[in-house]
């Protein structure tokens, strides 16, 4: 007898369905069915018929354990070969601003003490990446290894080390969480300060220096994580340790983007059911906010995008209403103040462009609007607008990495995500090969493109 889907073992199988299914959308995955130990190997186990005999159902289960068991033993043996060495291995150098990326063999130093040294299997690309890269941003240092929203699995760990080991699945996260130092401690912000200053300037706070070199030359670390490398060193308070059994193509994208939408309405804004939004940028973190705002029960979500395209993948977010200002004489917060009966309860600035950080703030209603900036703007900008605004009870705020504490609340997202409770796969527009790392870059230019995610390793 088939599945009927309704025993233990099936909800595993269509576990394996779902994710086999969509980790072929838009790729040639080389990697099918093939046993190399890596993250998504789980999902790529033959599935067999199940009856509802007892015996039968236990299958798929018992298999799934044994191989993440001899899973777990290959990767422990292989990382033993390279704890405390040199590894040279691929990284994707950025040496000036706008040049092509240049792949080349790169020397990544043991962790020191605080550190873990971490296969990246998978990273993405976020817009703030193309913007250290354009050379507008004033912490853009070079040469360097850009990438800050990727998985992996730690290859080896410094001394005093205790939270992960070897062989755990883990995401970098560029916003650190100490749990010691006075912004972890205040519970008013997830900003944490422990490391801070040296991830602004590209290196280890253990001896202010790089764990990356090419030929005896330092290379640059980019917000603590540096993904675009197929091993990165990173502080132990910017690892978050996740579900083994999460796929890493996927969760990779839980480093940046996605939490940054889902927490600006959930922890930053803290939007309430009725509430209307307007969100400025439908990219993916504009797409988030609206899948944010959907499931705090946002009752009218309008996306403002100058691309008019964003309109039919923004309804499958949650965006009920469409505005292109391109489209109207009027200022855009007039279009918005004038649809909404005085303005929306909350807007999200999702571009980095600060004369829209300054409509979104006055598309707001009188008394109470509330608009979050997310958006990363160019070094020199600034925002305005007339304190008027304020003064009528107009709130402006910001975010980073939505509100959320990110070694304590990535592995939730994960979670989340294993539950369907939240999307991933929907993001991911595009899959490419470490070596296409410049032509990824080039379709995020793309309207089509929204998070294009990258091998780095066959
Ligand atoms: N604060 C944080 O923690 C955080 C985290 C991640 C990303 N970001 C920043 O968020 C921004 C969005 O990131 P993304 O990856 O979604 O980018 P994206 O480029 O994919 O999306 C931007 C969208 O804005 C639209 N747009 C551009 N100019 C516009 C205009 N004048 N009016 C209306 N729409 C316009 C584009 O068509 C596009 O759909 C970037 O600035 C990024 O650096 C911030
Ligand atoms: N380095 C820039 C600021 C860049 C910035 O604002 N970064 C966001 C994350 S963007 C992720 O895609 C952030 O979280 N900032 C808080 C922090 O970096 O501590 C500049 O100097 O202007
Ligand atoms: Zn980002
Ligand atoms: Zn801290």
């Amino acid at each position: 007898m088939k599945h009927n889907g309704g025993c233990k073992a099936h909800a595993v199988v269509n576990n394996i369905s779902r994710n086999e299914h969509h980790s072929t959308v838009g790729s040639k995955d080389p990697m099918r069915g093939s046993r190399k130990v890596e993250g998504h190997f789980r999902r790529q186990l033959p599935l067999t018929e199940c009856d509802d005999s007892d015996h039968t159902e236990r299958i798929p289960v018992q298999f799934d354990l044994i191989y993440r068991i001899s899973e777990y033993i290959s990767f422990f043996l292989s990382s033993m070969a390279t704890q405390g060495q040199v590894i040279t291995c691929k990284a994707a150098v950025a040496y000036e601003p706008n040049k092509p990326l240049v792949i080349e063999d790169v020397q990544v130093a043991p962790p020191q003490a605080g550190e873990v040294r971490i296969k990246i299997l998978f990273t993405a690309l976020c817009h703030t990446d193309a913007y250290t890269w354009s050379g507008k941003d004033p912490e853009g240092l070079f040469p360097c290894i850009l990438g800050h929203e990727a998985a992996g699995i730690v290859e080896s760990v410094g001394e005093g080390v205790t939270e992960v080991q070897p062989g755990d699945h883990v995401i970098p996260c560029y916003q650190a969480e100490c749990r010691e130092c006075k912004f972890c401690k205040s519970g008013k912000t997830n900003l944490c300060g422990k490391v801070r200053t040296a991830t602004g300037a590209g290196v280890m706070m253990n001896d202010r220096k790089s764990r990356f070199s090419v030929n005896g030359k330092p290379i640059y670390h980019f917000m603590g994580t540096s993904t675009f490398s197929q091993y990165t060193v990173v502080h132990d308070v910017s690892v978050a340790k996740i579900d083994p059994q999460a796929p890493l193509d996927k969760v990779c994208l839980l480093g940046c983007g996605v939490p940054t939408g889902l927490g600006a309405v959930w922890n930053t804004a803290k939007v309430e059911p009725g509430s209307t939004v307007a969100i400025f940028g439908l990219g993916t973190v504009g797409l988030a906010v609206a899948e944010g705002a959907k499931s705090a029960g946002a009752s009218r979500i309008i996306g403002v995008d100058i691309d008019s395209k964003k309109y039919g993948l923004a309804k499958n977010f949650g965006v009920t209403e469409f505005v292109n200002p391109k489209d109207h004489d009027k200022p855009i917060q007039q279009v918005i103040v004038d649809l909404t009966d005085g303005g929306v309860d909350y807007s999200f600035e999702c571009i980095g462009n600060v004369s829209v950080m300054r409509a979104a703030l006055e598309c707001c209603h009188k008394g109470w609007g509330t608009s979050v900036i997310i958006g990363v703007a160019a070094s020199g900008q600034e925002i305005s607008t007339r304190p008027f605004q304020l003064v009528t009870g107009r709130v402006w705020k910001g975010t980073a990495f939505g509100g959320f504490k990110s070694r304590s609340q990535v592995p939730w997202l994960v979670d989340k995500y294993m539950k369907k409770e939240i999307k991933i796969d929907e993001y991911i527009t595009h899959n490419l090969t470490f070596g296409d790392i410049n032509k990824a870059f080039d379709l995020m230019h793309e309207g089509s493109c929204l998070r294009c995610v990258l091998k780095l390793h066959e």
